[in-house]
């Protein structure tokens, strides 16, 4: 038999300046490449991975990367307290993906509960954190983790922001494709939610502006609004998204980070508390700040077609975020 690790015998200095991070659900698909990510990240001095699985293995993994941040596993519900204990950020990738034929809500019995325990946590263990929420439905779990929050005394609108920046990179990567440019030259704004027609893509506010032509709008807008099934069916049931996930989860948590540092500056869209329409949820530009979504950023001009989705988009908006609601009083 191999030997166990033994504690190495340190010569402690004290820890490394930066923000401690935690990922809930980090031996997930998206789990495991958004913790390599985040202990890429220079910002980060400590990072907590938390899981009901396979958490030993992958902190052992990603522990001998020699980047700054420390890493730490946590198992199971008994070191949930701990994993939490402490921390600046908490990013929250746990819970079922879709299979083929399913439609994001379909996951809402399983994850709900899931996200629920999770932020019952994060209320009692550090409920100054920013939390940055990927468990889908995003449309209804940020407003279970609002009444989470708001039950326990905690909630601070500002602190919890549900992660849609993949939508907005597929926009950027489909609109350069089309234009036949960079996706880094690209920025789209993506309004609205993150599931089906609530994905909202604003092409008449591209940047660098531009003008696309009926058929390239339909495409556009298709193609954006199906991103993750496109992948559900390629993957043909092993799973959504996770490697372009992590990505774009790596991204959005970076600009929170630089934002917590006091960067000046720092716009991303999110799903917040909001009141840009008349729903208590809504996707839009946020300035972030060192206290999480600063300044929720007005939707701009739209044009007809876009005034039309959105009348769509806050249809479905509105149950997913009533039904999330529901969850948590009844
Ligand atoms: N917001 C977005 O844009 C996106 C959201 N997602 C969602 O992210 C979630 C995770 O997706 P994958 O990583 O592909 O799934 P996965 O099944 O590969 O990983 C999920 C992980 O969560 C863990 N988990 C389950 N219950 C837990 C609990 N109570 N506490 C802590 N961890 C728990 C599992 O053990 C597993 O390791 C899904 O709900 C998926 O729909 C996926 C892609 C994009
Ligand atoms: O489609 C899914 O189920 C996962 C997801 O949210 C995405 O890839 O946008």
């Amino acid at each position: 038999m191999e030997e166990g690790v033994r504690p190495a015998p340190c010569r402690a200095k004290g820890g490394a300046p930066g923000f401690k991070v935690a990922v809930l659900g980090a031996a997930g698909g998206i789990g495991q490449p958004l913790s390599l990510l985040m202990k890429l990240n220079p910002l980060v001095s400590v990072l907590h991975l938390y899981d009901v699985v396979n958490t030993p293995g992958v902190t052992a993994d990603v522990s001998h990367m020699d980047t700054t941040a420390v890493v730490r596993g946590f198992l199971g519900p008994k070191q949930l307290e701990a994993a939490l204990t402490g921390m600046d950020l908490v990013i929250i990738p746990a819970g079922l993906p879709r299979k083929p034929g399913m439609t994001r809500d379909d996951l809402f019995n399983k994850n709900a509960g899931i996200v629920r325990t999770l932020c019952e946590g994060v209320a009692k263990c550090c409920p100054n954190a920013i939390v940055n929420l990927i468990s889908n439905p995003v449309n209804s779990t940020v407003p279970i983790a609002a009444e989470v929050f708001k039950k326990a005394g905690t909630y601070d609108p500002k602190r919890l922001l549900g992660v849609t920046t993949l939508d907005v990179a597929r926009a950027n990567t489909f609109v350069a494709e089309v234009l036949g440019v960079d996706p880094k030259q690209v920025s789209v704004p993506v309004v609205g939610g993150h599931a089906g027609v609530t994905i909202l893509p604003l092409l008449s506010q591209v940047n660098p502006p531009c003008s696309f032509n009926p058929d390239e709008i339909s495409y556009l807008t298709k193609r954006i609004q199906n991103g993750g099934t496109e992948v559900v069916e390629a993957k043909a049931g092993a799973g959504s998204a996770t490697l372009s996930m992590a990505f774009a989860a790596a991204k959005f948590s970076d600009a929170c980070l630089r934002a917590m540092r006091g960067d000046a500056g720092v716009v991303e869209c999110s799903y917040v508390a909001s009141a840009v329409t008349e729903l208590p949820f809504f996707a839009t530009k946020v300035r972030l700040g060192r206290g999480g979504a600063e300044e929720v950023l007005p939707l701009g001009p739209l044009n007809d077609f876009e005034r039309a989705g959105l009348e769509m988009a806050k249809k479905e908006l509105m149950e997913s975020i009533q039904k999330g609601i529901d969850f948590m009083n009844k």
